[in-house]
């Protein structure tokens, strides 16, 4: 193998609070690899990405670009040595179209190189990426959106590619183009490095893996030859059982919350509902299936109570807890601390206060006994949310929906950015909450995950309900062409398992 375009040299990475994220991690990157990140929750994988982006500075050990050290200061020291990055969450400008995207970071000879539209789709066609450069960013679904965040961490020539989840935002159908493109930029001589719970996806796409556990590296290899459990185990630091069934099949009780021929009008990029007919009972899991954008948001919004239906009726109980997708903008407020995003519900209803204000002793005790049940990893219950990893501010949102004890729970993308053992307790919890009687409803792109907790699956597609499968006829096979077929209007309720 050539020589590494990039090492991390025994690097160390002391926050300001003094938390250790990273301690003494060595990993290369080969240009023309695509390199797996991997770790749970709060392993520091975000943190040795933003090193090597220049957006924090290691306390220990440095940085080696083809052999010679450099310092990355800020992310503009990063780019001029050829380095780009696609964040969790995307930098794009909505309003502006896709060539203005690309040209507000083009810099010099790439900015000239960029000036027309066909000059822009060339640029792209070298990595198989066919984008209208006029259009509107915020007219694309999120799967193109994130591929002119890719191309804008290429433009300005850079031989290594960062990019941090990139998968999660992403219906699994989605994930096989991601790849074919983060292939042609391998196959250009980039080294490209990638950030992702899946350890399915790092055996299909990746070439070697590094693996994080508690700031330290525990392993790195080729995919070659790699095993998916052995990984799991590396990643969590024991074995971890997936796959299986989570508890028995249960029927429901008395509805709760009624759906009858609910419409909403098709809106920017979504087919809206049409004319859905729903019944959520006590006690049990219903499973919402469906291709990213096929009406998700809308039936979110619905349950939240955050929208009224253009046509039909909705019978909503006192309560519904929820568990959004954009936890950054809808489930957190990222300054305040753990402790009070926590208990942020019953704050607002009025409990921990004495004489007017916040009892701060009684909100920490309670925080506490939380983030030791949900196994959060923070500093402290004080610590603001912002500096908590991506996963663990996921099981804030939830553990807050959970405490709330409200008759229905509805969760969308409930384990998106969650590590295996992770997201395996959060289903356990929605089942242990189903079997003391709550209604839970979950949306989510991940059919197995569905399969494995509901009760019965009702099927999204094209703002219609296409079909419902319950029991043990909630396989992929019912369930796929559901997802995926063209549904020809007033043909819906196809199958029934
Ligand atoms: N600005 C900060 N100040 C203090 N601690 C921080 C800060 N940013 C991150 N941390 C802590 O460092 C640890 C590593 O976080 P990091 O975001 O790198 O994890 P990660 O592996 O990317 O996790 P995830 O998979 O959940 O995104 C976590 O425990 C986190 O709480």
């Amino acid at each position: 193998m050539s020589a590494p375009i990039i090492k991390c040299d025994h690097v160390s990475k002391r926050y300001p609070n003094g938390f250790l994220a990273l301690e003494n991690v060595t990993v290369d990157l080969y240009p023309g690899e695509i390199h797996a990140l991997l770790g749970e929750n709060g392993a520091g994988k975000s943190t040795l990405m933003n090193i090597l982006y220049g957006v924090h500075e290691p306390t220990g050990g440095g940085l080696l670009l083809n052999g010679r050290e450099v310092r990355h200061t800020r992310p503009g020291d990063a780019i001029a040595n050829g380095i780009g990055m696609v964040h969790q969450h995307f930098k794009l400008v909505m309003p502006f179209t896709v060539a203005e995207n690309l040209a507000l970071v083009a810099k010099g000879a790439a900015r000239a190189r960029l000036r027309r539209h066909a000059d822009v789709r060339a640029f792209m066609a070298e990595f198989g990426i066919e984008l209208d450069p006029g259009a509107v960013l915020g007219d694309l679904p999120l799967a193109l959106q994130q591929r002119v965040e890719i191309l804008k961490a290429l433009v300005n020539e850079s031989r290594i590619l960062l990019l941090d989840e990139p998968s999660t935002i992403l219906a699994p159908s989605e994930v096989g183009a991601l790849y074919d493109t983060l292939r042609r930029i391998r196959d250009r001589g980039t080294a490209v490095a990638v950030v992702t719970h899946n350890v399915d996806e790092v055996l299909a796409n990746a070439d070697r893996y590094t693996v994080l556990r508690r700031g330290r590296t525990v392993g790195t290899g080729h995919i070659a030859g790699a095993d998916a459990d052995a990984l799991v185990e590396l990643i969590v630091g024991r074995s971890v059982a997936t796959g299986s069934r989570i508890g028995p099949y249960r029927t429901g009780g008395e509805p709760r919350l009624v759906l009858a021929g609910v419409s909403i009008r098709p809106g920017r990029g979504s087919p809206g509902l049409s004319n859905v007919d729903l019944e959520l009972r006590a006690g049990e899991v219903v499973g919402v299936a469906g291709v990213e954008g096929n009406g998700q948001t809308e039936l979110f919004e619905l349950l939240a109570g955050q929208r009224l239906p253009d046509q039909g009726r909705i019978t909503l109980p006192k309560a519904v807890a929820l568990v959004p997708q954009d936890r950054h903008h809808e489930g957190l407020s990222l300054d305040l601390p753990v402790s009070q995003n926590l208990l942020y519900s019953e704050i607002m209803r009025g409990r921990y206060r004495r004489a007017g204000l916040l009892d701060h002793a009684a909100i920490g005790t309670r925080a506490e006994a939380m983030i030791e049940a949900a196994d959060i990893r923070t500093r402290s219950h004080a610590t603001p949310a912002r500096a908590l990893s991506g996963g663990n501010q996921q099981k804030i949102v939830l553990a807050r929906a959970m405490a709330e004890d409200a008759p229905v729970i509805a969760v969308y993308q409930p384990t998106r950015g969650l590590d295996v053992a992770a997201a395996e307790a959060v289903l356990a919890r929605l089942a242990e909450a189903a079997d003391r009687g709550t209604t839970v409803v979950m949306i989510s792109s991940n059919i197995e995950e569905l399969i494995r907790v509901s009760d019965r699956i009702v099927v999204l597609n094209g703002g219609r309900v296409t079909g419902e499968v319950s029991g043990a006829g909630m396989v992929i096979e019912k369930i796929g062409p559901l997802m995926t077929r063209t549904v020809a209007p007033g043909k819906e309720g196809v199958a029934h398992g």
